[in-house]
């Protein structure tokens, strides 16, 4: 018989930015809200890299329990015993050294995407997830979304026939009109020593559903690794800009085109339903998935077919994100949270919805995407040769 009591996972939360935040207030929002017995979240501790004082205000800003730690650098977060997981925030440059300093330290890891700079350090940290026999996700939440599991038993009991192509695009309208973006040249989303730029920071979105509709669901056994094709329009701060890419995968005789921008958008009216045309479009041979709402964050999708007569048959269906009614808390990040609960709980080192393997080939398209595009990193960052005293784990900039 099942137990009535939830299993708990006590969370350590790796930086005081902005996802560390919206991740945080989803690990405190009430999983009954949600429908959620089995499991439930605490966070015992939250580490910054500059120091305690910032750590103190963010478990203020997220109204932690007066019982959370608060640490003034990675390393004492990655040593605390009381720890099961740790959820690395930091930016895309630095994920590489921070998850390998939490899974050094024997911890389960959740980082967040894009999960590395290159498909290496991915290798590298799953190698170590593997020799450490913990658990280890990449934190792409769509992939838990209600709506996301719909869409792939959809396509999986073949609603749509069989599915031949994708279209994706996560684009961001931030055009200055002077030939820059409006993003200070220092941001994380243009800057190269923060491994910058669309592709890895929007464009992986437009992958996820490429690689989640196309890919997670070839059997076994034929999974293709797919070539790749990229236009990459760089900025002038050398991170790119605009890239578009299209994925192909000739034994499955399907396609996949990936777009991700900082100057257009993906949905011009801005509410994700009234642009005039879905950002996602999965097209099969008996119909088409249309996924409305940006691409990280769906609230809704629509099933097109013909009927007998020849008429479009138009089914929609609303996935709202529920909200934790005491705090008004919820942007749909528990989701994932919860995956990683019930993993740690049924003793899963990866999940199966983004296994280790996938988010490898994901990182092998985008290093090529970008190396088609001449986009270069910094060494300090592209390394795979972990260093506990790296810059980027001690915060000493
Ligand atoms: N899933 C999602 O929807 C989203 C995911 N993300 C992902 O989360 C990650 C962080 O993004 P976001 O929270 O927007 O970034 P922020 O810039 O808001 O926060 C990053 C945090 O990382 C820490 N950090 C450590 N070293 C540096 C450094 N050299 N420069 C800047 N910050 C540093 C800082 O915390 P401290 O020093 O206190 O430790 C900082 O607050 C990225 O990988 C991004 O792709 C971002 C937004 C949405
Ligand atoms: O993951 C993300 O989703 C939302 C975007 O606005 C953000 O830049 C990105 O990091």
């Amino acid at each position: 018989m099942a137990s009535s009591t939830p299993y708990t996972v006590r969370w350590g939360i790796m930086a005081t930015g902005w996802i560390a935040e919206v991740f945080t207030k989803d690990l405190l929002a009430n999983p009954a809200t949600r429908g959620v017995h089995d499991v439930r979240h605490e966070v015992v501790a939250a580490a910054s890299s500059s120091s305690k004082d910032r750590a103190v205000d963010f478990l203020n800003l997220v109204k932690a329990p007066s019982s959370t730690k608060a640490y003034g650098s990675y390393h004492e977060l990655v040593a605390d015993p009381d720890i099961d997981i740790i959820y690395v925030a930091t930016p895309h440059s630095h994920h590489f050294q921070n998850a390998m300093l939490a899974l050094e330290a024997g911890k389960n890891v959740l980082c967040e995407k894009a999960l590395t700079v290159n498909a290496s350090q991915a290798r590298r940290l799953v190698e170590k997830a593997r020799e450490k026999g913990v658990f280890f996700m990449e934190a792409v939440w769509t992939r838990y979304f209600p709506l996301s599991v719909q869409v792939r038993e959809l396509i999986a009991k073949g609603s749509i026939g069989t599915v031949y192509r994708t279209i994706a695009d996560l684009s961001l309208p931030r055009d200055a009109g002077d030939g820059k973006v409006d993003f200070t040249d220092s941001h994380r989303m243009v800057n190269p020593d923060l491994a910058g730029g669309a592709l890895l920071d929007l464009g992986i979105y437009s992958l996820t559903w490429v690689f989640q509709t196309l890919y997670h669901l070839q059997p076994e056994a034929d999974k293709e690794a797919p070539n790749v094709v990229a236009a990459v329009n760089k900025y002038h701060t050398g991170a790119d800009e605009t890239t578009s890419i299209i994925v192909q995968f000739p034994n499955h005789k399907s396609q996949g085109i990936a777009l991700t921008s900082l100057r257009v958008a993906h949905d011009v009216v801005g509410d994700g339903l009234n642009s005039g045309g879905a950002a996602i479009r999965i097209q099969g041979s008996a119909g088409e998935i249309q996924v409305m709402g940006p691409a990280y964050c769906p609230l809704q999708y629509r099933v097109i077919k013909k009927d007998a007569t020849g008429k479009a048959k138009i089914e929609v269906f609303d996935c709202p994100i529920p909200k934790d009614p005491e705090t008004g808390w919820g942007q749909g990040m528990f989701w994932e949270a919860d995956e990683c609960a019930r993993c740690l709980r049924d003793g899963k080192k990866e999940s199966q919805t983004l296994p280790w393997s996938e988010s490898i080939v994901i990182m092998e398209v985008m290093e090529e995407a970008l190396r088609q595009g001449g986009v270069v990193y910094p060494e300090l960052i592209t390394s795979d040769v972990y260093d506990a005293q790296s810059p980027l784990n001690t915060g000493k900039r």
